[in-house]
């Protein structure tokens, strides 16, 4: 075939967006304004206003889990959607809010799109053969900026006047207003927000895979709750755990990258911008570079038994230990910007689930969770959560 361009459809492809960024003043300022916020240091301000929205909003997910037989996937989504929201916006919305759902939904079909791995991620000119989904994409996009700019942000960049910023979103205004370098408009950085509020899916998915190898594993699920318990004990009763006992439950955390390491998600790829060798090898100006995280990750020469859902790999002298080979949250320049929030918002929800709950298989359902990518289909693993006694 030849390629040929659909009449009036305009193939200019996005640039400076989430993957594909270079080294501009551009990316370094945006990765700059969001540290604040996704990195939020023990004990300060945002921190513990952080953990209080993940214990809310989590409390609240715990009551309707357990009865919620047909798609926990969107109600734990709902869940994270208001953890980032909140925290990024300082907006919650209600679970039965018609537009919120269709918001996170949106949101969703997006990121299970964009996680499918398609050639033309790397090979632009094969975008055309897309037609087709990037339409419905567009649509996803412009009723989700649609719901940001009614329901999220309102006035709130016109009522934006030189203070010192409470949020991401008066960041985002105070540089648009202020800033000369790196200039840009509104409109770019509402792009810049919806990036990090649409973290909420990369969130959610992630924790249903969580559930979905925690399910298999009920000894792994007793080791977390004696954990949980033995840090919340409190006289004759156990408190709620929250966020800040993060650090005295260390086998709970290997839990969490035990998953991250089993789904072994890619690493965004990296163009050489100068002739260079890695380990010996020359590389040329211009040449694509793809890291093998899965190799990283499931190697038998780096792990023993990769296979096997094992937390305590993670535990060295009762203490959480990442080995230095292992980079889910890749590395450098590009490195993620949201793996603080994924690390305490999946702590913060499992944590108080296994505290009052054990996730049980339902009859009948295989939990093979899917590898290679963070996306979990709409009609997804469902579960049971029985209560402790
Ligand atoms: C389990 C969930 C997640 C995984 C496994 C993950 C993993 C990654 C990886 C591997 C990269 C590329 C790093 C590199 O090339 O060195 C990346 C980039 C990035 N991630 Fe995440 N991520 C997750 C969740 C999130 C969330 C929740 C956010 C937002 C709050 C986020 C924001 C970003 C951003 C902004 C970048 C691009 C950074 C840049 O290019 O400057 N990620 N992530």
């Amino acid at each position: 075939f030849t390629v040929k361009p659909v009449n009036g459809t305009c193939y200019k492809v996005p640039v400076g967006t989430l993957a594909f960024c270079n080294w501009s003043k551009m990316q370094r300022t945006r990765r700059e304004m969001l540290r604040a916020h996704t990195f939020p240091r023990a004990f300060t301000n945002k921190f513990v206003a952080l953990e209080d929205l993940i214990s809310s909003e989590t409390e609240k997910l715990l009551v309707k889990l357990p009865s919620y037989a047909l798609n926990q996937k969107s109600l734990i989504l709902q869940t994270c959607a208001n953890i980032f929201i909140g925290h990024f916006c300082s907006k919650i919305f209600s679970h039965h809010d018609p537009d919120f759902i269709k918001m996170v939904e949106n949101f969703d079909e997006i990121f299970y799109e964009v996680n499918q791995g398609y050639a033309a991620d790397f090979l632009p000119f094969l975008l055309p053969f897309h037609y087709k989904n990037f339409t419905k994409m567009n649509s996803h996009a412009h009723e989700i900026r649609s719901f940001i700019e009614t329901h999220i942000i309102q006035k709130r960049y016109d009522k934006f006047q030189g203070k010192e910023p409470e949020d991401f979103v008066e960041c985002l205004a105070k540089h648009v207003k202020e800033c000369e370098e790196p200039k840009f408009d509104w409109n770019t950085a509402l792009f810049a927000l919806e990036d990090i509020i649409g973290g909420h899916s990369a969130v959610g998915n992630f924790f249903v895979k969580l559930l979905a190898y925690l399910v298999n594993e009920p000894e792994v699920q007793r080791k977390i709750q004696m954990e949980i318990d033995s840090v919340t004990e409190d006289g004759r009763s156990f408190r709620p755990v929250k966020l800040s006992d993060r650090s005295k439950c260390p086998y709970t955390e290997g839990a969490i990258f035990e998953a991250i390491r089993l789904i072994s998600s890619p690493i965004v790829p990296r163009v050489a911008n100068q002739d260079t060798t890695i380990n010996g090898f020359k590389i040329k100006k211009d040449s694509l570079i793809f890291l093998n995280n899965y190799d990283l990750s499931m190697s038998e020469e780096l792990w023993d038994n990769p296979d096997r859902f094992k937390p305590e790999r993670f535990v060295v002298d009762n203490q959480f230990m990442k080995p230095e080979h292992f980079l889910p949250f890749g590395g450098g320049r590009r490195s993620c910007m949201g793996y603080k929030m994924v690390q305490f918002v999946a702590f913060g929800m499992l944590s108080r689930i296994l505290q009052s709950f054990t996730v049980k298989p339902v009859n009948g359902t295989c939990y093979k969770v899917p590898v290679g990518s963070l996306a979990l289909s709409k009609d997804t693993f469902v579960f049971k959560f029985e209560k402790r006694m």
